[in-house]
């Protein structure tokens, strides 16, 4: 639908929008989404594609198709503030949902333009709110179901989806949906949410993105048991059963579309890691949970040493308790220990690092029977601790370390209570660092309001969901960041497939990552502000797509994409690659439709 034109001078690249070649007529074109343009088809269209008479005869423009959804918005806001935030928060998606299924170009228009008040309904948190109650809200399904059921089958059906290009696919097996448990088929939304955050970030034309469930079963017996639950009612499949189907699945979608990047998301750790270690060599994927998560929190936690007037070459010195050892928390550890190893010369490693690990069971040390292997490296010698023991609990390390950050990926609301957030007032930072990331808002272990009163004012906060800035109540205000992997995974998804590279590696993950935590001035990280408003994502975006681009590049990963070849990429600036990247982007237009058998 979007040429890319090469001006003469050959630096600037721009996108212009083309005609559409559309293979259905009349009512089809009604009900397909991706060319429906509701009462916006011109007269000469609607003589074209067999629509006269099927719509009312006055012509809408787009700019006031826009301003009616916006009103119902607004009015559905009215009518609706004196229910319950759950009420209101599934009202509104479902007035969003309702579009998305008629008209996505309108849809993702107004997702784009309003994307800080839209995002917090078509992803965390209410996209939680829709997974749990996903059974009773089904309407219509959007992407792909593969389950235990159709091994021996995915081939053939991976040809059911209506789209001859696929650029990027976000997979989920349900089994750990933000911090909500196992929700099964449910989990779907997660794919839907975050391939929204896609398109409206980075631009990837929602023709050309899969999202998709692989449905093993559940181990939620809840659900097992309730008559509208739509998956497949067994429990889990375990082992090689299990990843039979991932296999199979991944060799469908690439023997389709070869090029094709699959984004996994929300799988239990154990799946995580094990899925992660066995295709990254073998396809284009990553793990965003362990991958995109680590970015951003090493974007953050490099902008807390910035925050304290600190050069960056003192994360060095930054005590930093992570309470969750997940894939979440183990990917943080794993990036933060990269980033210590490359900056003392590889004289630091994860082994006498200044991070401390807690899980369920407290500290992790040496001591711990049964420790995953994803969490050994991390496993602190009790020898090196002076009076914490194994399983020694949060706010026992707190008041022991008095870290420069207390980082949760635990998935357990509050688990950040009044005794500890008053612990880290006597952190040894000048700008405390509390980063409750797990989502969606009730599974923050402190709301910003609980940190900023009980940890003190001068603190830095960061919460995975979003949450209001705080008025404390002197005239200044206590800075809400929202650390959360979309401020990467739409860039990490956008350069790789620009640069064409046929794999994801962990030098295009750091250049990801590095470019956002430049992203903020000296300035604003000293008033605590470490990652951009969610209002600029899509150029925050354009510029984490470069730097990933540009990796690849470096690396001798990329093979060029479309019409621009490796040579073409090599040859570019960084600003001819940002503007190659931003020039790519999809924006939602009516574009001319033509029929074509
Ligand atoms: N902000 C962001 O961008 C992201 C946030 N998350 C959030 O992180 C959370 C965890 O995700 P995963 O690591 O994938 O989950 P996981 O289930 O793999 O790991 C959870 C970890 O928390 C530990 N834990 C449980 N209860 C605890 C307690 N009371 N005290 C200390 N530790 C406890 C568990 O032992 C386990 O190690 C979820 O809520 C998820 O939404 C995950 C990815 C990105
Ligand atoms: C944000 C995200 O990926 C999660 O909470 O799992
Ligand atoms: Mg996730």
């Amino acid at each position: 639908m979007w040429k890319l034109v090469r001006f003469a001078a050959p630096r600037f690249y721009t996108a212009i929008p083309g005609p559409c070649k559309v293979h259905k007529r009349g009512t089809d074109i009604l009900h397909d989404p991706w060319f429906n343009k509701d009462t916006g088809f011109p007269l000469s269209e609607r003589d074209r594609l067999g629509l006269r008479g099927l719509l009312p005869p006055r012509v809408i423009s787009f700019e006031h198709q826009y301003d009616r959804f916006m009103n119902s918005y607004r009015s559905l806001e009215k009518n609706t503030c004196s229910q319950s935030d759950k009420f209101v928060s599934l009202s509104k998606w479902r007035i969003l949902n309702r579009l998305h299924d008629r008209n996505e170009t309108l849809y993702y228009r107004v997702l784009i333009d309003n994307i800080k008040e839209f995002a917090p309904i078509i992803y965390t948190p209410t996209v939680g709110l829709v997974c749990e109650n996903y059974s009773g809200l089904f309407r219509r399904p959007r992407g792909m179901y593969f389950s235990a059921k159709d091994k021996g089958e995915m081939n053939s059906m991976i040809y059911n989806w209506p789209s001859d290009q696929v650029d990027m696919i976000v997979l989920t097996d349900g089994s750990r949906i933000l911090g909500l448990g196992d929700l099964g088929v449910q989990g779907i939304g997660i794919p839907i949410g975050k391939l929204d955050m896609y398109v409206a970030a980075a631009g990837i034309n929602p023709r050309k993105i899969l999202p998709v469930m692989l449905d093993v079963g559940t181990n939620n017996q809840k659900l097992l048991e309730d008559p509208l639950y739509l998956g497949v009612r067994q429990p889990r499949l375990e082992g090689e059963e299990y990843l039979s189907i991932v296999d199979e699945f991944m060799e469908a979608v690439h023997a389709r579309w070869p090029k094709a990047i699959v984004q996994f998301e929300d799988f239990q750790m154990k799946w995580a890691f094990e899925t992660l270690k066995r295709y990254r060599e073998r396809f284009c994927m990553f793990n965003d949970d362990i991958q995109g998560t680590a970015g951003v929190a090493l974007a953050g936690l490099l902008g807390t040493v910035r925050s304290q007037g600190r050069p960056l070459s003192d994360f060095l010195k930054q005590k930093i308790v992570v309470v969750g050892a997940g894939s979440a928390g183990l990917g943080v550890l794993n990036m933060a220990v990269q980033a210590v190893s490359r900056m003392s010369g590889g004289s630091r490693t994860a082994a006498n690092s200044q991070f401390f690990l807690i899980d369920k069971d407290g500290l992790v040390t040496t001591e711990r029977s049964n420790l995953d292997p994803a969490a050994v490296p991390f496993a602190k010698n009790p020898r090196d601790l002076e009076g914490l023991s194994e399983g020694a609990s949060i706010i026992k390390v707190v008041k022991k370390v008095k870290p420069h950050v207390l980082l949760g990926l635990s998935g357990v609301g509050g688990v950040f209570n009044a005794e500890v957030l008053k612990a880290m007032r006597e952190s040894v930072s000048t700008k405390p660092a509390i980063f409750a990331m797990s989502n969606p808002t009730m599974n923050a272990e402190c709301t910003a309001i609980e940190a900023f009163s009980h940890a003190g004012e001068n603190i830095v906060f960061a919460s995975g969901s979003p949450f209001e800035n705080v008025d404390l109540g002197n005239g200044e205000i206590g800075h809400v960041n929202q650390a959360n992997n979309m401020y990467l995974f739409p860039g990490i998804g956008l350069g790789t497939l620009l640069s064409g590279a046929p794999h994801i590696t962990d030098e295009m993950l750091r250049a990801a990552a590095e470019r956002l935590a430049s992203y903020m001035t000296d300035g604003d990280v000293q008033k605590g502000i470490l990652y951009p408003s969610i209002d600029c994502i899509r150029k925050v975006t354009a510029e984490v797509g470069a730097a990933v681009v540009r990796a690849a590049v470096a690396e001798k990963q990329a093979e060029g994409h479309g019409d621009v070849g490796l040579k073409e990429l090599a040859n570019m600036s960084k600003e001819d690659t940002v503007e190659y990247v931003r020039g790519n982007m999809w924006y939602p237009e009516y574009c001319p439709l033509v029929h074509e058998k």
